[in-house]
């Protein structure tokens, strides 16, 4: 059966925040490390950088899913401390979602010059050489983001629970609608 490119679908699913558990990770290791010091409860994050917030406060004292059609690809920026952070980042894939996934894991600090149709992000506000990328950013539900209230047409996912095969069906609905109305209009119609 033929199928037009447009219903070919490329998504691109964020790990930090998204697919593993970074904001509890780095809480969980906080208190190990510094027992009894002051420290922010995920339901009092707010903002993307959690050092931010930590260093305000010391002042003032799994399971990608994918659908016919769907190439998913795991996009991640490193640490620009990088030493540990890629091969830590590797080797989390390879174990939770297997070597496959090694394959489709782009390590990238400007998310904006990647291209696809979709891009699953728990930082609100993603910006690098590209003023207009590819995707369409939806903004996974994390502790740090879930107090912002967005503008139309930005969309959300609350979680891996949440309907996210409605968002990539309405993605591909709409790129099938665009090329329709692209060949529709070049053929003079
Ligand atoms: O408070 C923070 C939160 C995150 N980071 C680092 O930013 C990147 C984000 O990675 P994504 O996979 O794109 O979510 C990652 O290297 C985190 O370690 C940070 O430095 N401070
Ligand atoms: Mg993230």
């Amino acid at each position: 059966m033929a199928v037009s490119t447009a219903s070919r679908l490329r998504v691109l699913v964020d790990m930090d925040g998204v697919l593993a558990d970074f904001e509890g990770g780095v809480l969980r290791h906080f208190l190990a490390r510094y027992p009894g010091e002051p420290h922010v409860e995920l339901a009092e994050r707010r903002g993307f950088s959690g050092r931010g917030q930590y260093r305000r406060l010391r002042g003032a004292g799994s399971q990608p899913g994918a659908l016919w059609l769907t190439e998913v690809f795991i996009c991640t920026s490193p640490l620009m401390k990088y030493e540990h952070c890629i091969l830590e980042k590797y080797s989390w894939v390879e174990k939770y979602l297997g070597p496959k996934f090694v394959e489709r894991l782009i390590l990238t600090g400007d998310k904006t010059v990647v291209s696809a149709d979709l891009l699953v992000d728990d930082k609100d506000t993603i910006k690098g050489a590209e003023p207009k990328p590819s995707w369409e950013h939806i903004l996974f539900t994390c502790c740090h983001n879930k107090h912002l209230e967005l503008q139309t047409p930005r969309r959300r996912l609350q979680s891996w629970a949440d309907d996210w095969r409605g968002i990539v069906e309405s993605k591909r609905r709409s790129n099938v609608e665009k090329e329709c109305y692209a060949s529709l209009t070049a053929n003079g119609n």
